[in-house]
């Protein structure tokens, strides 16, 4: 029988890039495997935001990327054109308490991944989510595909070590696997342990009195925030050209997170302004003299990645991708979303 439908699994569905991606594969007509686990087995608020859950060309299934025999199985049950690994423990500070479960999730799993292909189907495409986490204490500003790596973070490296595994796969194996090396995207479906989502929920919940004082940690890091959306489609498109490589996906601007903060309070109507240094910075209100914002180390790192600016011009000449949406319409549009839940009486 001759398949009419291109197939696709996406390890990490019920993450923000997950949700997304399935987005776009199911608008185009692909039938998506999408992977979950266990502990996130009641995770689905994304893809139940996107209306997607009860698509007819969807299946979930459980799956545990550390296993090489489910890795096996999803292979051969799902059989897929392309496989899209996008599950990982994808926190940095996370990283720093449990390194080995990073390793083991962030690093082995892709090769588990890889090894099915290799043994089931050669054929199968396969999207490794790498990030510009590998680039760590950067050694070139703007960051291309060619700079060298400098992790700074057990998943930074767990991440490297997946990422020279798939070049490693398509030289020894002509499998054809394709990596991205993507900047900071974030959206409204971004996780609430990750920075931009942090300050957008709290601004929100600041507005509407559930919350006094939003604390952070290190505000002088700069990072390269893009849009979710829009890098899933990159991701795609690496797995449609005609050759596997890799590619840098990134806006080629870069914010401190103090200016993301004045930004997402801003979006809400509020003037902030910051005062003082070090643990001693505050972000104060310029209306009401209260204070906002506060530093608490306990959200500093041991290790920390100062500077991240991607260029992105390879994606936008060889893919034709490039990112659209700026930060501050990104920021406004996570605000807003914060906002409507929050008054709604729910926050995920
Ligand atoms: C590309 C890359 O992008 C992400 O990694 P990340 O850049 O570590 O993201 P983040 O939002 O956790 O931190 C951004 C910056 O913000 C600083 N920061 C200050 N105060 C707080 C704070 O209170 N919480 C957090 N989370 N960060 C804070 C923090 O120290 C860091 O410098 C992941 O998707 C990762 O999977 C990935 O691949």
């Amino acid at each position: 029988m001759q398949k009419t439908t291109k197939r696709a699994v996406i390890t990490g569905i019920t993450g923000q890039d997950g949700a997304y991606l399935a987005q776009l594969l199911l608008e185009k007509g692909y039938h998506v495997t999408g992977t979950f686990r266990r502990a996130s087995s009641t995770n689905f608020w994304r893809i139940e935001e996107l209306g997607i859950q009860a698509h007819p060309n969807l299946s979930l299934v459980e799956y545990d990327l550390t296993d090489l025999a489910s890795s096996l199985r999803l292979i051969q049950t799902a059989q897929p054109d392309e496989v899209y690994n996008l599950a990982a423990q994808s926190f940095v500070g996370v990283s720093f308490d449990q390194p080995l479960t990073t390793a083991s999730i962030t690093g082995l799993g892709a090769v588990n991944l890889l090894e099915a292909i290799r043994l089931i189907n050669p054929k199968i495409r396969f999207y490794q989510a790498s990030t510009s986490e590998m680039f760590g204490k950067v050694q070139a500003i703007p960051q291309v595909e060619e700079t060298p790596f400098y992790p700074r973070s057990p998943y930074g490296v767990a991440k490297l070590y997946a990422h020279w595994m798939t070049i490693n796969y398509r030289e020894s194996y002509g499998i054809f696997g394709s990596s991205g090396i993507l900047f900071n995207h974030e959206s409204p479906l971004r996780g609430r342990e990750f920075v931009t989502r942090k300050i957008t929920d709290s601004v929100a919940k600041i507005v509407l009195n559930k919350l006094d004082v939003l604390e952070l940690g290190n505000l002088d890091a700069k990072r390269d925030w893009g849009f979710a959306k829009e890098y899933v489609e990159g991701m795609w498109r690496m797995l449609q050209a005609d050759q596997p490589d890799t590619y840098v996906l990134a806006t080629n601007r870069t914010e401190t997170v103090r200016d993301f903060v004045t930004m997402a309070f801003k979006a809400a109507g509020i003037t902030l302004e910051f005062q003082g240094s070090g643990e001693n910075e505050t972000g104060v209100c310029t209306k009401s003299g209260k204070t906002l914002v506060r530093i608490s180390p306990k959200f500093y790192r041991p290790a920390e990645v100062e500077l991240l600016i991607g260029d992105p011009a390879k994606a936008k000449r060889e893919l034709g991708w490039e990112p659209k949406t700026t930060l501050e319409e990104l920021c406004q549009m996570m605000v807003d979303a914060d906002l409507r839940r929050n008054e709604q009486g729910f926050s995920f």
